[in-house]
């Protein structure tokens, strides 16, 4: 009998007062997943502290598990003791990825160029999602793909003998795929090349260099980098590997002290990795109060102190060039519009459509379904801000499976005139377990609200 499907849990945000004290948010999410699959490749231990122990990562740590690696956790630290580049086993069994695109697509890479048999499963929401976009670049190094219509999960990859290095040139801005290709490149012999015509985050490059791979990043004048990685070299464990908090869950906490008023905030020890810091520039631009303070290196990256204050908003152009540093902020700089004075225009954001739920219509539901004034397009959106939150809220949001937009919205109803419910806030536990009780710390005011509808 397959087991019934677990009930949804709405959540309901009501209008606070004003947040105030410090907070940590977790450890960066891209971070964790490739400090586990390095982890996992490299001969030897690492030792890695801050890891988001959210429900994505620790379904990439359970596939290191299944194709050899050993992972334990030692108080506040995980260890990794890795099997050695090219070494990997073959999975036994299908390895599933819940609800992460980024475990996917990454581990895609990982194994693409393995000669043996891996199958990939996922939620309803990851079993949507275009994974051609990894297949394409592993097809032409010699994989084989067996998959449902549309390159969607489940499928099954079985790598050549031999793969075949090769130069490949990113049809979209996506650091997955980027990172998928280089993951590849580790396990075939010779160079493999990526050119991203537009830079998007980094953390694959910076770390495979860390774990001790021979790889080159060129930067043309038109910002277009040429990324080679040599493959078939050692990869060796770090010793001490450091996760600075995430950046693209910060963004809540510090959108919420944006607009609730008398709010004030520290978010504490956050990544500012500048492909990562596309939501602070845009906030400051509409008049966002945030010092960082603090500013120091931690684990190769710049992280800081976020100090954030209520503000005044005002709508600003975010130009289509700024989204592959704040692809997933999108949702909550949505939220931070609707309080600004005037319109917010947003350009570029074709990739939305394509993350855990289509995040344009997502988020254009749930604006109109609490009466924030706002038009969308195929790519753009244009939200007319109110800063009294005036008539605002009222509604439920359907959250598709998604993440940030539980969250968004749910920051929406901490400043709105009336509650804001989410329809389910399981898939929270992804990316920021620690969601409810750090913005109830702060002084937020959000209610599980599960049995309202029993
Ligand atoms: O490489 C990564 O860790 C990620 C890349 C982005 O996806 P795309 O590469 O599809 O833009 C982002 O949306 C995702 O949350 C994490
Ligand atoms: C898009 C996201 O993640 P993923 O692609 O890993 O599912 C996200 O966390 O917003």
């Amino acid at each position: 009998m397959k087991p019934e499907p677990m009930a949804a849990k709405p959540i309901r945000a009501r209008r606070a007062e004003c947040l105030s004290g410090a907070a940590r948010v977790p450890g960066d999410k891209s971070i964790s997943h490739r400090a586990l699959m390095l982890g996992a490749l490299a001969a030897g231990r690492t030792r890695i502290t801050g890891l988001l122990e959210g429900e994505d990562v620790l379904a990439t740590g359970a596939a290191m598990r299944a194709m050899g690696a050993r992972i334990a956790r030692d108080g506040a630290a995980w260890l990794v003791d890795g099997v050695g580049n090219g070494c990997l086993l073959e999975p036994e069994a299908p390895l599933d990825f819940g609800n992460a695109g980024t475990g996917a697509r990454l581990t895609m890479g990982l194994v693409g160029a393995y000669d043996f048999g891996a199958t990939f499963v996922g939620d309803p929401s990851l079993s949507k999602r275009p994974m051609g976009r990894v297949l394409d670049p592993l097809r032409l190094m010699g994989c084989q793909v067996a998959a449902r219509s549309g390159d969607r999960l489940p499928l099954t990859l079985h790598g050549p003998r031999t793969a075949a290095p090769i130069v490949y040139r990113l049809p979209m801005a996506s650091a997955q795929v980027k990172s998928a290709v280089l993951l590849a490149g580790l396990n075939a012999p010779g160079v493999t090349t990526v050119i991203e015509p537009v830079a998007t985050r980094d953390h694959t490059e910076k770390m495979l260099i860390g774990f001790g791979a021979e790889l080159s990043v060129e930067t043309d004048a038109a910002g277009a980098r040429q990324i080679a990685v040599v493959g078939q070299g050692t990869l060796g464990g770090i010793a001490d590997l450091v996760v600075p908090g995430d950046p693209s869950s910060a963004a809540f906490p510090l959108v919420a002290a944006l607009i609730v008023p008398g709010s004030d905030v520290v978010i504490e020890n956050v990544l500012l990795n500048p492909t990562r810091t596309g939501l602070i520039e845009t906030l400051i631009e509409m008049g966002a109060s945030i010092a960082i303070e603090n500013r120091r290196s931690a684990g190769g990256e710049e992280v800081g102190d976020l100090h954030v204050r209520h503000s005044a908003l005002k709508g600003v152009n975010v130009p289509a060039e700024r989204a592959p540093s704040m692809i997933d902020e999108y949702p909550v700089l949505a939220v931070a519009a609707a309080f600004a004075e005037g319109e917010t225009r947003m350009q570029g954001l074709g990739e939305l459509r394509v993350k855990e739920s289509d995040r344009l219509a997502a988020v254009a539901a749930g604006l109109l379904a609490n009466g924030v004034t706002h038009q969308a397009g195929e790519d753009w959106l244009v939200v007319t801000g109110r800063p009294d939150g005036k008539g605002m809220g009222g509604g439920t949001v359907a959250t598709h499976l998604d993440h940030r937009i539980a969250m968004s919205f749910l920051v929406l109803g901490l400043a709105a005139e009336r509650p804001v419910t989410v329809d389910d806030g399981r898939m929270i536990a992804t990316s920021f377990p620690e969601f409810l009780s750090l913005m109830t710390a702060l002084g937020g005011t959000l209610d599980d609200v599960s049995e309202e509808g029993r």
